[in-house]
């Protein structure tokens, strides 16, 4: 028992000292936080909701504090002048992602864009994705891949499911994910059933839970070596359910263009065709390996599939608990696209309410509060206090979403705020009161595709019917952190037809 004692107080003596030296080096302080216990820090009072809890702690500290959790120095930042420091001023220190063994085992290695460091291989996948795969020509050269999808699905809903609860985030999902697999392939496929689709779902929801979840081998220097949750383990198995998909894609695309010649159907160019374009592709600088086009359609995948289906679950539930939103949106769609009419993507600026409806439902629940968080290569300051090489910094911008002193009213569902000038806050970044895509350099690369999707899943889903909630159901905003925040529980609701002609349905 001695013994034990004994071992404890060295460890924490030695766990203060640490302390005590870096946040005195060049007498530039570490910022304030909670001291939490000797080796541990503050990990056994982090509950699940790391949203949650870092804004509460926020409250106590202020704009920027720090945490320890095992032997990593994690700081928080709250404020938008303090943001700025890191996305804009700071933004080459701080343009690295802090990627635990997991991520990397489940991302081909961190080779892909969301986790890959800052630097040539970043630029040339990030360059890639931008210019090659989601540019205007090649996101309208298939647009009638998520058209179809979305018609497809309207009409099984019209067939199969008037009167019946419904799980939005599911049927989203299964929409979403159609179309994205449409779009790598470049081709309508039969449909990833309901069967297909929920198991992708589970590979994706387990994926984003070994994303967030926090692991003792990263977490505790000494343990590096031992896979003591057995998270190792996981991703690899994670990573060889994506391969499947991935490989699935490849082999049939090239048993396509086997069958078509060359080139395949040129008219509806699939991202996989050109993907595995550029695997032959005569200059280095552009040359990617299979290895980094699989890494390319993890982020389509992910990044097209849970995150815009979540956001089109929160937009349903908001609408759904303002009726009088809702009529006004029905309204704009009868208005401009007609009720003899589905809604084509052209449609979509001129709905301003529904866009207004779509940024305020991000303001309140955008899927990452935290962003992804931010590793600097080499110690620097932030707001005065000293930020060591190596820090895991989350930008809480769920935070600054809800703060009094920048929105009137925080927490009300108010649409109208976005309305008056529909410029000053949009996708991009620039005012950094408003960050559902993050900022700076490692801002969101897929934006032109989730507005596209995210606008044309929810539009058609109100156009096409009125929804409300099964009889005795309450709607319940209750969330749970997963890297992406996400309904707790599941929104249920009811299709009735709006449209004028049934044939609008098939
Ligand atoms: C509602 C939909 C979406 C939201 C709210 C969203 C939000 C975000 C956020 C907050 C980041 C981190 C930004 C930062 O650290 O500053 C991010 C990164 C990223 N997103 Fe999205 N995203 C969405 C949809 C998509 C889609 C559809 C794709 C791909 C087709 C995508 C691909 C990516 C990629 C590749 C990155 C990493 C960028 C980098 O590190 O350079 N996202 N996203």
């Amino acid at each position: 028992m001695e013994i034990i004692t004994i071992l404890v107080t060295v460890f924490a003596l030695i766990w203060f000292l640490c302390i005590f030296r870096k946040s005195n080096k060049d007498n530039v302080p570490l910022p304030p936080g909670p001291l939490g216990l000797p080796i541990v820090g503050y990990l056994p009072f982090l509950g699940n909701n790391l949203h949650h809890e870092f804004t509460k702690l926020g409250q106590i500290y202020g704009p920027i504090y720090k945490l320890w959790l095992g032997s990593k120095l994690c700081v928080v930042i709250n404020s938008s002048s303090l943001k700025k420091e890191v996305v804009r001023d700071q933004y080459k220190i701080f343009g690295n992602r802090d990627t635990p063994v997991a991520t990397l085992i489940s991302t081909y290695g961190g080779i892909d864009i969301v986790f890959s460091p800052y630097g040539p291989h970043w630029k040339k996948m990030r360059k890639t994705f931008v210019h090659e795969i989601l540019s205007n020509a090649s996101l309208d050269a298939c647009y009638s891949f998520r058209r179809e999808e979305v018609k497809k699905t309207i009409s099984q809903v019209y067939n199969e499911n008037i009167g019946m609860a419904i799980d939005i985030g599911e049927l989203a999902f299964l929409i979403v994910t159609n179309a994205v697999m449409s779009m790598m392939l470049g081709e309508t496929i039969q449909g990833v059933t309901h069967v297909v689709g929920a198991e992708l779902r589970k590979v994706i929801a387990e994926h984003m839970l070994i994303l967030a979840k926090p692991n003792v081998t990263d977490l505790f220097s000494l343990l590096a070596w031992f896979d003591v949750q057995g998270m190792e383990r996981q991703a690899k198995e994670i990573l060889q359910s994506y391969d499947k998909v991935f490989n699935y894609a490849i082999e049939r695309h090239t048993s396509i263009v086997v069958a078509k010649g060359v080139g395949g159907n040129e008219q509806r160019k699939g991202f996989l065709q050109v993907l595995l374009g550029l695997r032959d592709h005569v200059d280095s600088d552009s040359k990617l390996t299979i290895t980094q086009i699989k890494a390319l359609l993890m982020d389509i995948l992910v990044g097209g599939t849970d995150i815009v289906s979540n956001t089109v679950e929160w937009v349903m539930a908001k609408l759904i608990q303002h009726p009088k939103v809702m009529e006004k949106v029905h309204e704009e769609l009868t208005e401009v696209v007609g009720l003899n009419n589905i809604v084509e993507e052209f449609h979509l600026p001129k709905l301003r309410n529904l866009d207004a409806v779509v940024k305020e439902t991000l303001r309140l629940h955008p899927p990452f509060p935290l962003l992804v968080s931010r590793c600097p290569s080499t110690s620097c300051t932030v707001g005065g206090y000293t930020i060591p090489k190596g820090t895991t910094v989350h930008l809480n911008v769920g935070a600054m979403h809800r703060d009094p002193d920048l929105w009137g009213n925080p927490l009300e569902f108010r649409p109208e705020r976005f309305l008056n000038d529909p410029n000053l806050f949009d996708y991009r970044g620039n005012n950094l009161q408003y960050l559902p895509f993050g900022s700076g350099r490692r801002i969101c690369a897929g934006i032109p595709l989730a507005e596209k999707m995210l606008m044309h899943v929810v539009a058609s889903l109100l156009h096409c019917f009125k929804w409300e909630l099964p009889p005795g159901q309450v709607l319940d905003f209750s969330d749970k952190f997963c890297i992406v925040v996400k309904k707790k529980n599941p929104l249920v609701a009811m299709p009735t037809p709006r449209l004028s002609k049934l044939e609008l349905y098939e």
